[in-house]
């Protein structure tokens, strides 16, 4: 994985280390002049110079565009022994410059060793190499006394060492890092798949509490916060907002007869029949049993009282009765609506109740309004009534 996610960035290196150092070469054609003058060594130097370069510029644009490390280390290798081979090559060339061929020699190997990164073996085999051809070259041309080659040798030494130590310890570091947030990675990962897990859950755990099991209706605890904003917002327009309170009739008859299960379809078809029948904005929920509670907002009372008893007639014509030849599926409604500011949801489910009591008292399979609110509305009529008439009265004298 290490050599994997690194591969991009040690082909951008190495490409540009190889570019640069192949330019730093050409550009010792220089030096060569001033040691040489215009000569055959000279000419030898340019056009080994100039092959080298046009060479590690090909192979630092062939690793760029291909040179995946980890399995074509060989293109990253190849390079360093041209280098080197090069720099081998100008002993002979340029005998007399030894000192400085030293030098640019270490500072060689430490280039191959600091620049080339992630590549440890191919580079200590590249400075390998380079600094034994090198003693190798300069033992045959130049007569070199005894001292000063070991002095060569232990220098070189020296370099290899710390070039080798430098190189493993930043492999070491770079590992380690990538170990780190490796698993930093992964415990974000855990993290993020933990916190969708726990929203999942909320969102199971809110829908529980939000719908009726069997009817897919608001629960109670859920209806009641939806009426409420409604029927503030209703106030707060000054606009009409009616409630129903839908019982089944004798609905205990119908579990004791056809079973509890049956009891539940009747159930789910009076919920089906609710949300078909009303508008999308209308709030539908089981109150309990057999029991559903509708809050219609922006509706007034007389058109509330028409919603319901179409309500009541689809009921009875529902299919789930066709199981039940004897029995004639029947709900009695009970509706309240708001009359002023100060009413309120507790208030209109109470007029609602009492409102439906009537109607189950009165012989159930009817819609009943509130007695409160037919009263109360009959007083504002005739108010409005007596006012009228007071006014026509002003008017006629
Ligand atoms: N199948 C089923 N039955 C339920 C459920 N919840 C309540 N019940 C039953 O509904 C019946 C309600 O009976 P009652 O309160 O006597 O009302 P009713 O028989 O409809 O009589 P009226 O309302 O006076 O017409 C009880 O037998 C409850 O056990 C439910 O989720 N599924």
């Amino acid at each position: 994985m290490y050599r994997r996610d690194i591969a991009p960035r040690v082909r951008r290196e190495s490409c540009l280390a190889l570019s640069v150092a192949a330019l730093v070469f050409g550009m010792f054609a220089i030096s060569d002049y001033h040691y040489t003058g215009v000569s055959t060594e000279l000419y030898l130097l340019l056009a080994m110079r100039l092959i080298v370069v046009v060479s590690c510029l090909i192979l630092a644009f062939l690793i760029g565009r291909v040179g995946d490390y980890s399995r074509k280390s060989w293109l990253h290798a190849l390079p360093l022994w041209i280098l080197a081979t090069a720099i081998i090559l100008i002993v002979p060339l340029r005998p007399e410059s030894l000192p400085t061929q030293v030098t640019a020699v270490v500072v060689a190997t430490m280039a191959f060793y600091l620049l080339i990164p992630n590549l440890l073996p191919i580079v200590a085999i590249a400075s390998l190499y380079l600094n034994l051809g090198f003693l190798a070259a300069a033992m045959m041309v130049a007569d070199i006394p005894a001292v000063i080659a070991l002095r060569i040798v232990l220098l070189l030494i020296m370099t290899n060492v710390v070039g080798f130590f430098a190189l493993l310890r930043l492999e070491k570091l770079q590992r380690k890092q990538f170990a780190l947030l490796q698993e930093e990675r992964v415990q974000n990962h855990q993290l993020v798949e933990e916190i969708t897990h726990r929203k999942s859950l909320e969102a199971q755990l809110r829908l529980l509490a939000e719908r009726d099991e069997l009817t897919g209706l608001d629960s109670r605890s859920h209806f009641m916060k939806r009426a409420q904003a409604l029927l503030l917002r209703s106030q707060h327009d000054t606009a009409p907002f009616s409630l129903f309170m839908i019982d089944v009739d004798h609905f205990k008859s119908i579990n004791d007869t056809w079973g509890h299960i049956h009891g539940d379809r009747v159930l789910t078809s009076i919920a089906e029949t609710c949300k078909r029948s009303l508008r999308p904005q209308d709030v539908i929920g089981r109150f309990g049993g057999e029991e559903f509670i509708v809050a219609l907002p922006e509706t007034h009372l007389k058109d509330a009282k028409m919603v319901a008893e179409r309500l009541q007639r689809k009921v009875t014509e529902l299919p789930v009765m066709e199981d039940m030849p004897d029995h004639r599926l029947t709900v009695t409604i009970g509706i309240a609506g708001v009359l002023d500011e100060e009413t309120d949801l507790a208030t209109l489910i109470k007029q609602a109740d009492q409102a439906l009591y009537v109607g189950k008292h009165d012989g159930r399979n009817r819609v009943v309004v509130s007695q409160k609110v037919g009263d109360e509305i009959s007083a504002r009529a005739m108010h409005r009534k007596e006012r009228a008439i007071y006014e026509q009265a002003k008017k006629d004298t």
